[in-house]
């Protein structure tokens, strides 16, 4: 279908342009962030369902793309297809076995775990998220608590509910949604949370000690976590593996090299200053692409047979669609597929994985604090 190939990624300059082209001209209103201005997103890549943001990143990105070399030379293989990495199936299973863990640890010591979520000002996509966040812990048996607070609140106010739920032995896991408003200084509040109940793995001693040898976070961020159990549920070996991480955020990009790291991959980043982002691209075996640009790693970049994880959620417009955007990821899936091993899609791949971690997380922080096995 012509139209589907031209509104994806086969024009590579129109795909390049999309970041900046958004930042332009701003999408429908349900992606604007309300009231008020639009916060910059701290946390690009998983924020990325709000593009107003976008313009300096896009600019960064635009200069990544312009270093990759022609891209419209992609090594397409025509008969061989990617098979593509299910990551709604693999989170439904998750989220089964985490429901039957819980269940196991309230009948045997009648502790059921407690997710505190923080949530800060009136974003629609953060609302989103902590609505879809509330329903999958619902689902599973974990109770959630909420605090909503305005957008003008004080870091003081955020600070103080945390220290409330710190001391709270109901609650396991506090997670503070991001983007923060402008005003606030993440790391004075990421730093607030008690490491044993740092569901999300932000604070700088949980990604401090996933960095070393030899010691173990409390907790792994739950993007880059689920990458990596997508990699392992799918049978991709990772061990002297060649790794590219696209992207190089606290959240996924860092920890997700890490990770690579950690299970004996030799790990290349990849970021808007690398010289030739694609001749890297092309020697890793498993690639794990998370900068928030649509369609930037195309099928030139890949190696045959690589495993692609695609961690981008870039809203494209689509006037075709009901809600006239589409998601589409990091990497051009029409491309890519032709050519990688493994793909994951966009939706459907990561973004449900993260929901899945993030109940793993909290089940295995009330495990830990009630000493059970
Ligand atoms: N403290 C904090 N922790 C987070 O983990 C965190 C956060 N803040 N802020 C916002 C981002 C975003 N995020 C996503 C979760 C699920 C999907 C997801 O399930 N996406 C679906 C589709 C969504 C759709 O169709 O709109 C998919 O990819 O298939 C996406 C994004 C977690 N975030």
């Amino acid at each position: 279908m012509a139209s589907t190939i031209l509104s994806d990624c086969s024009s590579c300059a129109t795909s390049r342009l999309l970041p900046l082209r958004r930042a332009l001209h701003p999408p429908p209103p349900r992606f604007r962030p309300s009231p008020g201005p639009a916060p910059l997103p701290r946390r690009p890549l998983l924020a990325a369902v709000t593009p107003l943001p976008l313009l300096p990143r896009a600019r960064r990105m635009a200069a990544l793309s312009a270093a990759a070399s022609s891209a419209d030379s992609a090594t397409v293989l025509a008969d061989a297809s990617a098979k593509i990495i299910d990551g709604k199936l693999v989170a439904k299973q998750i989220r089964e076995e985490v429901g039957v863990e819980i269940a196991r640890m309230k009948d045997a010591i009648g502790v059921v775990p407690g997710l505190a979520v923080i949530l800060v000002g009136s974003r629609k996509d953060s609302q989103t998220y902590v609505r879809n966040k509330k329903k999958a812990c619902d689902a599973v048996g974990i109770k959630s608590y909420e605090v909503n607070l305005p957008e003008d609140a004080s870091e003081y106010e955020v600070i103080k509910h945390i220290a409330t739920f710190n001391d709270d032995p109901s609650v396991h896991g506090i997670l503070v949604q991001l983007p923060l408003p402008h005003h606030m200084n993440d790391e004075n509040i990421l730093n607030a949370v008690s490491i044993e109940k740092d569901v999300d793995g932000f604070h700088p001693v949980n990604i401090g000690r996933l960095a070393m040898q030899g010691r173990d976070p409390f907790f792994v961020p739950c993007t880059p976590k689920g990458c990596m159990e997508l990699l392992h549920r799918s049978g991709v070996e990772i061990k002297g593996k060649r790794a590219v991480v696209i992207g190089r955020s606290n959240i996924v990009g860092t920890p997700a090299a890490l990770l690579l790291q950690k299970a004996n991959a030799t790990v290349s980043i990849v970021h808007s200053k690398t010289k030739n982002p694609e001749e890297i691209t092309r020697q890793a075996d498993i690639i794990i692409a998370a900068v928030g640009v649509a369609n930037l790693v195309r099928g030139s970049w890949i190696k045959p047979g690589a495993a692609i994880i695609d961690v981008g959620i870039n809203p494209v417009d689509d006037p075709a669609s009901p809600r006239g955007y589409r998601l589409v990821g990091d990497v051009c899936f029409e491309e890519a597929s032709k050519v990688a091993g493994a793909i994951t899609p966009v939706p459907g791949g990561v973004g449900p994985m993260t929901i899945a971690m993030l109940l793993s997380n909290t089940l295995d922080s009330a495990k830990r604090i009630h000493k059970f096995k």
